[in-house]
């Protein structure tokens, strides 16, 4: 869908930001470009729609120059979001997210009825609607910021570190939301971000640019993760590297124990009374949802007395990553696996994900070479 073919930007002062650089971004689907601060990746971004003009090369939208379409329709063809949001702050909520339908001619009526529209699909509260940026936090004003973007339903979305400025868990959920969103429009999507892991959780594709505006490599996170180009991929991708790829391994597959789980209402002393080596136990109440572990040799049947279980994972949903994160933090190793109902289905220790992991590894180079643009990170 676009096509960034041998494009160079030379600033006025003799910078050189970006430096011959070519990208085929394809439709429905997100591309992240990551890299270390100054190589580059605003300046490609606001190349796109025209806010930086390309000192040599072309760039097209469907085949076409962007150079031969007028910029303000260009730019009203692409959605942009920014750090911080760039709400008007004298609008409510609804004007801003109604601005681009506003000045491509709709009703006042249509656009706002739009506008109450998205609000609901980026998640925000109808009530927000009249309220102004300032009477919102920076997690909300990112969702309005996304909300004004998608108005005039683009077909491209230019993201600038849209969630740089929010807290780890609010940026998880606005990651979420996007993904989500995304599943439902298929938008082609070109996301700037500092955060490898951002990259990864949300990019069908990354280009990893170095300093000089310079591709080094634009592969999927899985390929990026297992085959860094180059010693400057290697290091930018950090120490985490094999950890990160563990994002792409699913649990579906994880050998679960369900021989230590046992409802509250267990005859105890029968299980207590059990040959088994381990005395420890996860109790569920009646419903299958995990409570806690419990040490049969001390424990007197209080379920306030039982040990934390920690945070469970959701077999299929999670990653392994996820599930040998969940095990590590357990306070005896193990890590509890739920279904989408949060029911436990058994529980996995950090041998078993280990032996899942070299499996699963086993399993992707045996199917090896496959299409790894089609692989996607589980949380
Ligand atoms: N208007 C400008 N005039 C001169 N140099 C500029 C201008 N805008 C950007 N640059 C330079 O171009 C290079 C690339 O900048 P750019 O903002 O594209 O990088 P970036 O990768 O987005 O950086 P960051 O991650 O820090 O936001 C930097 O060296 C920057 O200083």
């Amino acid at each position: 869908m676009i096509a960034i073919e041998e494009v160079s930007k030379r600033y006025a002062d003799g910078t050189v930001a970006v430096d011959r650089l070519s990208l085929q971004i394809p439709n429905h689907s997100i591309t992240v470009l990551v890299g270390p601060s100054g190589c580059g990746k605003t300046t490609t971004l606001r190349m796109i729609n025209r806010m930086v003009e390309p000192s040599s090369g072309t760039i097209r939208v469907n085949g076409e120059d962007i150079l031969r379409r007028p910029v303000n329709a260009l730019r009203r063809s692409m959605g942009y979001v920014i750090q911080n949001a760039g709400l008007f702050q004298h609008r409510t909520i609804l004007d801003n997210i109604a601005t681009v339908p506003r000045l491509l001619g709709w009703s006042k009526q249509r656009a706002r009825a739009r506008a109450a529209e998205l609000m609901e699909r980026v998640g925000l509260d109808p009530g927000m609607a009249r309220r102004y940026p300032y009477q919102l936090s920076g997690g909300q004003q990112q969702r309005v910021g996304v909300a004004r973007a998608l108005a005039s339903d683009p077909p491209i979305l230019l993201m600038d570190e849209p969630f740089s400025a929010v807290d780890p868990v609010v940026r998880r959920g606005l990651q979420e939301e996007l993904l989500r969103i995304q599943s439902e429009l298929g938008k082609a999507i070109v996301f700037v971000t500092h955060d490898m892991d951002e990259a990864i959780t949300i990019g069908d594709r990354i280009a990893v640019m170095r300093t000089g505006g310079k591709l080094a490599q634009f592969a999927a996170p899985d390929e990026i993760l297992s085959s860094p180009a180059d010693p400057f991929v290697e290091e930018f991708l950090g120490a985490d590297r094999g950890i990160r790829g563990l994002s792409f391994l699913s649990t579906r597959e994880l050998e679960l124990d369900r021989s230590q789980v046992f409802p509250v209402d267990s005859d105890w002393k029968r299980i207590a009374g059990r040959d088994e080596a381990s005395s420890s136990v996860l109790v569920t109440d009646a419903g299958g949802k995990p409570l806690g572990w419990a040490d049969l040799a001390t424990w007197s049947g209080d379920v306030e007395a039982l040990e934390p279980y920690g945070q469970s994972f959701e077999v299929g949903r999670d990653s392994l990553r996820v599930a040998l994160d969940r095990a590590v933090l357990a306070p005896n190793g193990q890590a509890v696996a739920v279904d989408g109902a949060g029911q436990v289905l058994g529980v996995a220790g950090q041998e078993t994900i280990a032996a899942a992991i070299r499996l699963a590894r086993q399993r992707r180079a045996a199917d090896a070479p496959q299409d790894a643009s089609k692989l996607k990170a589980a949380p």
